[in-house]
C-alpha cells in the first residue's frame, strides 16, 4: 500500500503491553479501560512532540532567573472525542494537553450497511482561525466513521494540516481513505493491523472498542 500520508508507530514497551492487553479476549472492561487511557496518553504525548507551539520566557527558580519554555497559552487546541470509544482516551489525552477544550462528537456505525450516522455533535459553527485539533479515535475500520469526523471539523474552519489523529488499531481501508483524501495528514497509531473481516471488525483487532470500554 502506499500512503501519501504519515501513519506513526511509535516502537515503546508500554505501548506494546497495553495494546496486548487491550487485545486479550479475557480483559475485564475496567482494565481494558485502563489500557486505552494509557494508550491514550502515550500517543497524545507522541503526537504533540515538535506541535505545541511554545513561548519563551524567563522565570525566577528559589536560586535564581533563568531561562524557561511554556505551551503558548494563547494557541486555540481543541480534542474531538469520537463516541463512545473515544471517550476511553479522553481523560488521558486531557490530562497531556491541559489547555485543550474538548468537543465531543458522537458516531455509530449502521451494523449492517457499515455507514455512520451522527448522533451528537458539540462542534463550534466556527473554530478560532489556527485552532489545532487531535481527534481521538481508536479504530479506524472501513474509515467511514474518521471521513466524517474529518469533514464536519474541516468545514467549521480548521486546516486539515493542523489535525493530528490518535488511534489504537489502524487498518488499511481507512487509512487509504485518509490518504487519498489527506494527503500530509498525521496518524498515531499502536498498531497497523491486516484488515476486516466481513462484519467490518479489524483482524486481529480488539473487537468491540465501545462495548469493551463500557462493558456493553
Ligand atoms: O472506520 P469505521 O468502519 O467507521 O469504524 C470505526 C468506528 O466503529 C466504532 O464505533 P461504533 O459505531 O461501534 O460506536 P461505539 O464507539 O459507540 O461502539 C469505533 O469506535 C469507530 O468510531
Ligand atoms: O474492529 C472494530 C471495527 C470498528 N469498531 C470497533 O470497535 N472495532
Ligand atoms: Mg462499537
Amino acid at each position: 500500500m502506499t500512503l501519501q500520508l504519515r501513519v506513526y508507530v511509535p516502537e515503546h514497551p508500554l505501548i506494546k503491553h497495553w495494546l496486548s492487553v487491550a487485545r486479550d479476549v479475557n480483559t475485564p472492561p475496567v482494565l481494558f479501560k485502563s489500557a486505552m487511557s494509557e494508550l491514550g496518553r502515550w500517543l497524545t504525548y507522541e503526537a504533540v512532540r515538535n506541535w505545541l507551539p511554545t513561548v519563551d520566557t524567563m522565570v525566577q527558580t528559589p536560586l535564581t532567573e533563568c531561562a524557561a519554555t511554556f505551551v503558548n497559552p494563547q494557541t486555540p487546541i481543541g480534542i474531538v472525542p469520537i463516541l463512545r470509544a473515544g471517550l476511553a482516551l479522553l481523560d488521558e489525552a486531557q490530562k497531556v494537553i491541559p489547555t485543550a477544550a474538548i468537543y465531543h462528537l458522537g458516531l455509530v456505525r449502521d451494523e449492517s450497511s457499515l455507514e455512520p450516522a451522527c448522533y451528537l455533535n458539540k462542534l463550534p459553527d466556527r473554530f478560532a482561525p489556527q485552532t489545532r485539533i487531535v481527534i481521538l479515535e481508536p479504530m479506524l475500520a472501513t474509515g467511514g466513521s474518521i471521513m466524517m469526523a474529518m469533514k464536519e471539523i474541516i468545514s467549521r474552519g480548521v486546516s486539515p494540516e493542523l489535525i493530528r489523529i490518535i488511534s489504537i488499531v489502524a487498518a488499511p481501508p481507512a487509512l487509504r481513505q485518509l490518504s487519498k483524501n489527506y494527503p500530509g495528514l498525521e496518524i498515531y497509531t499502536a498498531i497497523i493491523d491486516e484488515g476486516l473481516n466481513s462484519k467490518g471488525y479489524i483482524v486481529p483487532g480488539l473487537g468491540d472498542a465501545g462495548d469493551r470500554s463500557f462493558g456493553t
